[in-house]
């Protein structure tokens, strides 16, 4: 099985660090998302991983070794970073073609990945005329081309559909089921909770975060119940009683903070209060991965000051 490890992982450009001291080790055996705002530093990781920049220090390796130390490195690692990388008067199967040639790889695999992608259909027609979402398929056969035990992808849902969308979440969850290692960046929060198993999240080039995705959201997302009766003075009341602030909604829910289902359910239910609508609010990944990353905001728009 194999891991990417990344060892106090430092790269400067003039004097300005794009990644700064991250250690982390990228698992097996489940999707790890990779998120951060604009400029966090997530590409270049992903370049220096790949061998296509050199670290200013620390180390990157895949199973123990440096990419260029890899022999036949795409079976081993298949990256998506540039969905333009293939050339435009190439089509689709030739791209992959040239590529398995070139790197030994068996030209069955051809086929199979364009199958895989939902690509074989048009696989005889050039690049250029592909769209966003089609060239990202491409982009992603060619990252499965040689079978690699590490997977790559730099913002993989750009330009696809929902239905690319739902066919992209299925893969990833197929990939990292067979053991292989998945590091996925994405800017979208809800498509990063419905494929990632762990995150590493980062700020101006350093770690943030390394963890579940579940421990992620609870840490910092407070327990929230919703909660619809068609008494509203008496679930005030009850609900004042037991201690809870609650805010009533303008479409008539009432949101009560730090509150669990079970104690709101028995107070209403002993009380009398008609019972419409009694749920868990479950936190989301967005509110989590604002509340950590408010101060590492590059870009983030300021109050101005008067
Ligand atoms: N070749 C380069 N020369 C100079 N600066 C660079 C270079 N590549 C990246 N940077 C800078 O390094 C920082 C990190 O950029 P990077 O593209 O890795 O971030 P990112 O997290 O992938 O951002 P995004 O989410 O916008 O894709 C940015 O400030 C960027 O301007």
């Amino acid at each position: 099985m194999t891991s990417i490890d990344l060892h106090a992982l430092t790269k400067e450009y003039g004097g300005r660090r794009a990644v700064d001291d991250l250690t982390v080790t990228v698992r097996p055996g489940r999707v790890t998302g990779f998120l951060g705002p604009n400029g966090a530093g997530k590409s270049t990781t992903m370049r220096l991983v790949l061998g296509l920049d050199r670290p200013t220090s620390g180390t990157a390796t895949v199973g123990g070794r440096p990419y260029a130390a890899l022999g036949a490195p795409l079976r081993h690692v298949g990256a998506l970073l540039d969905a333009h990388a293939a050339h435009p008067s190439r089509t689709a199967r030739d791209h992959l073609r040239i590529l398995a040639l070139g790197n030994r790889l068996d030209a069955r695999r051809v086929d199979e990945v364009l199958a895989e992608t939902g690509i074989a259909a048009v696989a005889h027609r050039r690049v250029k005329t592909y769209s966003l979402g089609m060239r990202q398929r491409l982009g992603i056969a060619a990252a499965l081309l040689g079978d690699p035990e590490v997977v790559m992808l730099d913002e993989p849902s750009n330009g696809l559909d929902p239905e690319g969308i739902v066919w992209l979440r299925g893969l990833l969850r197929r990939l990292a089921a067979e053991g292989r290692t998945v590091l996925v960046s994405s800017h979208l929060m809800n498509e990063t909770a419905s494929f990632a198993d762990h995150l590493v999240v980062l700020g101006r080039g350093r770690l943030l975060a390394d963890t579940p995705m579940r421990e992620f959201i609870h840490a910092r997302v407070r327990p929230r119940v919703r909660v619809r009766t068609t008494d509203a003075a008496a679930l005030g009341g009850v609900l004042a009683r037991h201690g809870h602030e609650a805010v009533r909604h303008e479409d008539g829910h009432w949101s009560v903070d730090d509150a669990r289902v079970d104690d709101i359910g028995r107070a209403l239910s002993a009380a009398g209060v008609p019972v419409l609508e009694l749920a868990a609010e479950e936190g989301t990944l967005e509110q989590a991965y604002l509340d950590l990353t408010a101060a590492a905001t590059e870009f983030a728009t300021r109050p101005q000051e008067v």
